[in-house]
């Protein structure tokens, strides 16, 4: 397996100046036209400088916990928001609007906006802000289409990632989907941020270049089907570890005779090829004829010479078949082999598996037993086909200081109102309990204090806590410029995301049905939102 660790990251907070969105496509036109529409209508009617306050959040997940992803690409965003003037041309063909309104375009900033963000790889819950969006009116309008389309699909993906970390716990997990991803965004998304999600490494060269992510991969069914016979092989012999070169081909052709295999040859000759490139690199697909028939028996033949050079040979990989029998069998016949041997470095090596894996797959294998050290997943992991989108949306909750508040028959679609702080409550033994929002205005919680916690609409729940811990949940990212710190080292948002993991409560992690965790909000913002929603609704009269 080829694995490349020497990649730079380019998340110096140094080069603020220079900081741009990863993608070429993210910048102010990258929007639905409704939101240049309405910008228009506040510039018209004389109110695009109102003072507003956006939350960005979701609703409800899978899950029952997120990770927020994508903050840095929200910042850089944010550092270069501007229409240029090849934006103000198009977008006179697109809107019927007063030359005014495209000069008002021309000169339009994000110097006023001020945004909170929660940190980036932090385990979040539904109604909380990931994004609190505050200023004026037209141009926090602007941003919320580019903002959700930042932080959805990154955040996703995370979460998809983490959850099949939990079905596999320690083993290692690599990520092969650039292939099966939504376009190469997609596919560079899908690899960063199933690494902050807690994969190990991702076949996507450009990914780990760009975002120092480990590189790893072995090679295709292509490979072995191109051979037909040693005879194809430009040189028999092989460096040992010593730099010395001996005949390789004749050894490795004298061990399959002594182990009484007869083996396909094309594959033989593809893994001594592959050796003769990777001595210590050597980890085979066995699937191409026969796994266990030829396969394995062929990895088995080319790894004992290679230890017979001095080079420890990394494993095979499994794609397809019954992936729990083959890993099992393929172990027992690895095992036999060097215990007749003597070769204990042999028993060394690692199962790889592929193949449609999916988070019911991943589970079902844990169930049955198997001996696969390392997945590799692709597809399902990518697409995230358990839950194709995550559905965070950006509400208007204050202009001009007063609330505002959106009524919806549905329950869980009414916003919570006011700008919000939020805080993460822990109890006694270290684990967080509940989420609680209050409005901006009221002083924070306090450690040690009993603190009412409402559930935001149903009036009988609630509950008393006694905090022995509270985090904040909101920081400045963004005053007109930057806040630092916020550009973090991915591999340190992996170790972030991995911690807030590991602190979440057992019963809200497990896959079935996992109790939900609390968003609360204060007894305050609680009046606040009921006294609201009357108001808001008329009282219907029957007749
Ligand atoms: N022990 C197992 N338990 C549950 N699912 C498994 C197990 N082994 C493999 N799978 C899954 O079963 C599916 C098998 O795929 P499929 O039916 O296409 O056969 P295949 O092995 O890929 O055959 P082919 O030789 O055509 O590639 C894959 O999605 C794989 O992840
Ligand atoms: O199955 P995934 O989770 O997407 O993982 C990646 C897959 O991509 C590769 O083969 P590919 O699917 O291109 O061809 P194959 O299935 O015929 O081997 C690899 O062999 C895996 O099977
Ligand atoms: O390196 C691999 O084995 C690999 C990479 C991408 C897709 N499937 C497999
Ligand atoms: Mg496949």
């Amino acid at each position: 397996m080829n694995t490349n660790q020497d990649s730079f990251s380019n998340c110096n907070p140094k080069f603020f100046h220079e900081l741009k969105p990863t993608n070429h496509f993210v910048n102010a036109l990258l929007t639905d036209l409704y939101q240049l529409t309405m910008a228009y209508c506040y510039w018209k009617q004389g109110r695009h400088e109102d003072q507003a306050v956006f939350d960005l959040f979701f609703r409800k997940c899978p899950f029952d916990g997120e990770f927020a992803a994508s903050l840095e690409e929200c910042v850089r965003f944010l550092a270069t928001f501007q229409f240029t003037e090849s934006d103000i041309q198009f977008l006179k063909n697109v809107i019927q609007a007063e030359e005014e309104f495209f000069d008002w375009l021309r000169n339009l900033d994000v110097s006023q906006v001020v945004v909170y963000g929660v940190v980036e790889g932090s385990v979040v819950f539904p109604l909380v802000p990931l994004l609190r969006v505050e200023g004026p009116l037209a141009v926090c309008q602007l941003l919320e289409t580019t903002l959700l389309n930042l932080i959805n699909y990154a955040s996703l993906v995370a979460t998809n990632a983490a959850r099949f970390r939990l079905a596999v716990g320690e083993k290692s997990l690599l990520e092969f989907g650039l292939r099966r991803a939504q376009g190469a965004d997609g596919g560079m998304s899908a690899s960063r941020y199933t690494y902050l999600g807690g994969f190990d490494a991702t076949s996507n060269v450009l990914a780990s270049k760009l975002f120092a992510i480990p590189c790893s991969g072995t090679h295709a069914h292509s490979f072995v089907q191109t051979f037909s016979d040693c005879s194809q092989l430009i040189t028999t012999k092989l460096l040992d570890s010593n730099r010395n070169e001996r005949e390789f081909v004749q050894l490795v052709l004298e061990t399959r005779e002594k182990l009484g295999y007869s083996t396909n040859q094309g594959e033989l000759a593809a893994f001594i090829s592959y050796a003769q490139c990777f001595p210590d690199k050597f980890l085979v697909l066995v699937d191409t004829y026969d796994t266990l028939g030829s396969g394995v028996p062929n990895f088995i033949c080319v790894a004992l010479c290679l230890l017979e050079f001095g080079y420890k040979p990394l494993g095979i990989r499994l794609d397809s078949g019954d992936l729990s029998y083959l890993s099992k069998a393929a172990r027992k016949e690895i095992s036999r082999i060097s215990r007749l041997t003597g070769k204990s470095e042999l028993n060394q090596v690692k199962i790889a598996a592929s193949n449609d894996l999916n988070e019911a797959t991943l589970l079902s294998l844990q169930q049955q037993g198997h001996e696969i050290d390392i997945f590799g997943i692709g597809t399902h992991l990518v697409t995230c086909q358990q839950q194709p989108a995550l559905g965070c949306v950006y509400k208007l909750v204050e202009i001009n200081r007063q609330p505002r508040i959106k009524v919806s028959e549905d329950i869980s679609k009414l916003t919570i109102p006011c700008s919000k702080n939020a805080y993460r409550l822990y109890g006694k033994e270290g684990y967080p309990l509940v989420d609680l929002l209050t409005l901006e205005t009221e002083e924070a919680p306090k450690v040690g204090d009993k603190i009412l916690c409402r559930h935001p609409y149903v009036e009988r729940k609630r509950c008393l806590i006694v905090p022995t811990r509270i985090e904040p949940l909101l920081k400045m990212i963004w005053n007109g410029k930057p806040v630092e710190p916020c550009l973090y080292p991915l591999s340190q948002l992996r170790e972030f995301c991995k911690q807030e993991m590991s602190c979440l409560r057992e019963d809200h992690r497990r896959f079935l049905n996992p109790t939900p965790y609390k968003v609360s909000v204060s007894q305050t913002l609680f009046d606040f939102i009921h006294r609201l929603w009357l108001e808001e609704t008329p009282i219907p009269e029957l007749i």
